[in-house]
């Protein structure tokens, strides 16, 4: 009886029982022309409260699969996925039109898709306002506090055709906020738009993330919005491989620069995904040997015969690798 109660006590935290968004184990298969398509397989992702983050990855990895679940379009084919209160897996087709409304807030590619090309800016912001009945007076000084936020104030009394494409996607994100949502979700928000005008669209991301405190995933194949967010989640092949963490460092001689560190992701089943680069370095494929080390993990090609493994010459392959292709290490 007291081991059972020191196994209980001991039982690990539920996952992500603090986070604002957990996927867990999420699976989604489609079923095209007698075709299976596992587009999730096994994706693990936990989000907090007030994080701003990128979700990148190559066409097909699953960006667009992920973000149609987490908007509450679909729904995957196995695991978990909970964003605040909202189970979406069990919700009803009610709670799902309610969550849309209230919790979860979005900006799309498509300029089109955001906009009502025939209401101003301010209109356009008001709308899902007015359709979650709030009052007239109270939707004006709303609508015109976050088109300020978005530093698109100058567009109150505009058309979508009269503005340009940033401008348009900064008025969307106004939009998207409009009935003050937990979290913004943004689809490729910068795809339609030149460099620059994507770094003032993402960095007026950043002011919404810091300003209002709204938790934020961007969900793109740019590489490049690493810059803008604290934290990067790539994807490939339907699950969570890496993890790009920015913080600020400080130098010996007092000034502070951005430091930029990539992590494997170790899934909740054990599994980790090596870079493509990686196994072509060492040729790995099938087999590789495992060995514990004091301090870490070693992985070894493994496949063929005869090969033990001998580690100090498989560590200087790996060395000489490393400085010939200038790789980070993981
Ligand atoms: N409705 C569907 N029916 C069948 N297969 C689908 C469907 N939607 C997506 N897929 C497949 O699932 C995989 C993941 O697609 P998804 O659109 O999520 O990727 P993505 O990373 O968003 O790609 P992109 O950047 O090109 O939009 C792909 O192989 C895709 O062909």
């Amino acid at each position: 009886m007291a081991t059972l109660e020191e196994r209980a006590r001991a039982r690990p935290e539920a996952f992500g029982r603090t986070s604002l968004i957990v996927c867990e184990s999420l699976v989604r298969i489609y079923q095209s022309e007698g075709i299976e398509v596992q587009a999730l397989q096994g994706l693990d992702l936990l989000v907090d409260e007030g994080e701003l983050i990128a979700v990148v990855g190559a066409s097909g990895s699953g960006k667009s699969t992920l973000l149609s679940v987490l908007s509450g379009l679909d729904v995957p084919t196995a695991g978990n996925v909970r964003v605040a209160e909202w189970d979406l897996m069990t919700m009803t087709s009610r709670e799902r039109v309610e969550y849309r409304r209230t919790t979860v807030g979005f900006v799309w590619q498509q300029t089109a898709r955001n906009l009502v090309p025939y209401l101003t800016a301010e209109e356009n912001v008001e709308l899902p306002m007015a359709l979650a009945g709030r009052p007239r007076r109270q939707r004006r000084a709303e609508a015109a506090a976050l088109l300020d936020v978005l530093g698109v104030a100058y567009c109150a009394d505009r058309r979508p055709s009269q503005m340009s494409g940033g401008e348009q996607q900064r008025v969307a994100i106004a939009v998207g906020l409009a009935n003050s949502p937990r979290v913004l979700f943004a689809d490729e928000p910068t795809g339609e738009l030149d460099t620059a005008t994507s770094n003032d669209v993402l960095e007026a991301m950043r002011a919404v993330n810091r300003d209002l405190g709204t938790t934020v995933v961007v969900v793109t194949h740019d590489p490049s919005v690493r810059d803008h967010v604290q934290r990067t989640v790539e994807i490939r092949d339907g699950r969570t491989s890496a993890e790009v963490l920015r913080h600020t460092a400080t130098r010996d001689d007092g000034t502070q620069h951005e430091v930029a560190e990539e992590f494997a992701v170790l899934d909740r089943a054990g599994r980790i995904q090596l870079p493509q680069d990686y196994r072509e370095a060492l040729d790995l494929v099938g087999r590789v040997r495992l060995t514990l080390e004091q301090s870490h993990v070693a992985v070894r090609p493994g496949n063929r015969p005869g090969d033990r493994g001998t580690p100090g010459a498989d560590e200087r392959a790996a060395h000489e690798n490393h400085a010939r292709h200038g790789r980070r290490a993981r």
